[in-house]
């Protein structure tokens, strides 16, 4: 088959090596468990369940490659699709660039997906892809921000009160989720040249923003939320609980 006719592959990259310090003391937040799976196993059925996903690379904490292993090999994963695990670096920058670097030939669609973000959605993920197969470069899925927003000075010591500078125009706010999708050339070069949050960027997207390549953001799912705080754990349960009720279990 020419390059021209073959169907685009794509392949998802989880940077799953934080510590998780914000959900408190406790094993990688990725190891974690809901309703007794860890979190990362969620999140890697998450992108198998796409039919478009062929490849799944985990970027595991550094001293835990041969754990995240073992678990990928004990829970029920789907067979069609393909997994790496390979070992992550101190930010989650370096995490995505070391699950990059692992990516095999012939791969053309990258989405990039937070092992903290269990619980996202086949359809949103299928989403994704779709957007990044018609054409765009880049894509996020977003949400409309829920709160107003404000813009302030840091405080100089903590707990002191911080100035108000500006109330951006909430209906121009968009809560981004992940996963991402991305041309992989386009990633791979966001990757070699742009700094990640040195300049502001925070996510894969913001970095092909200062590549000057064009986002665009599509709808986004409330049950993608990420698990960041101990609260977020007790609203991940309850999906999973209503989950579980819905499908008559
Ligand atoms: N060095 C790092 C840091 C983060 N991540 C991953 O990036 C995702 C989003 O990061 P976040 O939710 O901030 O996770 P942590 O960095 O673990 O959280 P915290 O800042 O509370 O420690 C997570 O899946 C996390 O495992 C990573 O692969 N490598
Ligand atoms: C990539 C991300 O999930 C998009 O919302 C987010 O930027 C990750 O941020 P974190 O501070 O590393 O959790």
């Amino acid at each position: 088959m020419s390059d021209e006719t073959r169907p685009l592959r794509t392949a998802a990259v989880i940077p799953a090596a934080g510590r998780g310090v914000r959900l408190g003391p406790g094993a990688p937040k990725a190891l974690r468990a809901l309703n007794g799976t860890p979190m990362l196993v969620h999140a890697v059925r998450a992108m198998a369940a796409s039919r478009a996903v062929s490849l799944v690379v985990v970027v595991a904490p550094a001293d835990g490659v041969g754990e995240v292993k073992r678990l990928l090999d004990e829970h029920a994963l789907p067979t069609r699709t393909d997994y790496l695990v390979v070992p992550g670096g101190d930010t989650r920058q370096e995490s995505v660039r070391l699950g990059l670097d692992a990516l095999p030939e012939g791969i053309d669609i990258v989405l990039v997906h937070d092992a903290a973000r269990p619980l996202v959605p086949v359809d949103t993920v299928d989403t994704v892809v779709e957007a990044v197969r018609d054409g765009a470069v880049a894509v996020v899925p977003a949400l409309p921000a829920a709160d107003t927003v404000k813009e302030v000075e840091p405080a100089a010591r903590p707990g002191e009160p911080e100035p108000v500078v500006a109330t951006p125009d909430r209906s121009r706010l968009r809560a981004v989720q992940t996963p991402q999708g991305f041309d992989r050339e386009t990633l791979v070069n966001a990757h070699a040249t742009v700094a990640f949050g040195g300049d502001g960027a925070t996510d894969d997207a913001g970095m092909v923003e200062r590549l000057g390549a064009p986002v665009v953001v599509v709808p986004g799912h409330e049950e993608a939320f990420k698990v960041t705080r101990p609260l977020d754990l007790v609203l991940a349960e309850a999906v999973l609980a209503r989950r579980r009720a819905n499908d008559g279990f």
